[in-house]
């Protein structure tokens, strides 16, 4: 009766949440019901090989900050777990809230992290360039990372020291050191969560979260800026999305 309802009164259909796109079929982020995600046993371990030296700059790209890395080459790759093909580090970045209640883009059972990590990368077996990629089904596999909050985070305290400067030009930064060593994660078939929001995202959630310390989150993250020097300034929080409708798909989990 739900789809009826919709029928009826479609101006009042949830799905339509303003930052979703018309006819999307795997929008992301979703609520992971972790009773509803299904184990399978054919999906692989992650295999994760990162380059440090592929590090090229730390920016704030008005939305977030980026982490960006040399694609050119096939130096710093994911393969398994999901994945058909390996795929190229792009960049990472994060999404945050203005207080410690929310800031994920997903979320486990309805509960929200204060922060989730995003690593980006893009199919370049199969796709000439990330621009393409983004179009395209299996062109992008995104890791999410979980942050909650307890001790210091020595590998992300280098990120947060590099941030009120932002443009701070970065030798070597390897991001696995943000990968909780556990490799336990749930996957599922979505979509970019900015423009151009496109259902090309295999993503592959972490079960266990990183912890960092109250500072690295509040401090840095919640002193960065929406706006340019000399704007009006607006901080930078609460860059997630709303959470987006399942519909027709199952959440799978590397684990038991
Ligand atoms: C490519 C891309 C762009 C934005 N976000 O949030 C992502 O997670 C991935
Ligand atoms: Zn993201």
């Amino acid at each position: 009766e739900s789809h009826d309802w919709n029928v009826l009164f479609p101006l009042t259909s949830h799905a339509s949440s303003p930052l979703s796109i018309p006819g999307g079929t795997r929008q992301s982020p979703i609520n992971i019901q972790w009773r509803d995600s299904v184990y399978d046993p054919f999906l692989k371990p992650l295999k994760i090989s990162y380059d440090p030296s592929t590090c090229l700059h730390i920016w704030n790209n008005g939305y977030s900050f980026l982490v960006e890395f040399d694609d050119s080459t096939d130096k710093s790759i994911i393969m398994g777990g999901p994945l058909e093909n390996q795929y190229r580090l792009k960049q990472f970045h994060f999404h945050w809230g203005a207080i410690n209640e929310w800031g994920s883009e997903h979320t486990v059972d309805s509960k929200f992290y204060p922060a989730e990590l995003h690593l980006v990368h893009w199919n370049a077996v199969v796709y000439p360039t990330f621009e393409e990629a983004v179009m395209e089904g299996n062109g992008l596999a995104v890791i999410g990372v979980f942050l909650k909050l307890g001790k210091h985070h020595e590998g992300l305290q280098t990120l947060v020291d590099a941030l009120p400067a932002i443009k701070h030009k970065f030798d070597v930064f390897d991001p696995s050191c943000l990968i909780p060593s556990c490799p336990d994660y749930w996957t599922y078939a979505g979509s970019l969560t900015t423009p151009p929001l496109t259902e090309s995202v295999t993503w592959i959630i972490k079960k266990k979260p990183i912890e960092v310390d109250e500072n690295q989150v509040s401090f840095a993250f919640r002193m960065l800026l929406f706006t340019s020097d000399g704007e009006e300034e607006k901080r930078m929080v609460d860059n997630f999305r709303p959470l987006q409708p399942l519909m027709d798909r199952t959440v799978r989990s590397s684990f038991q």
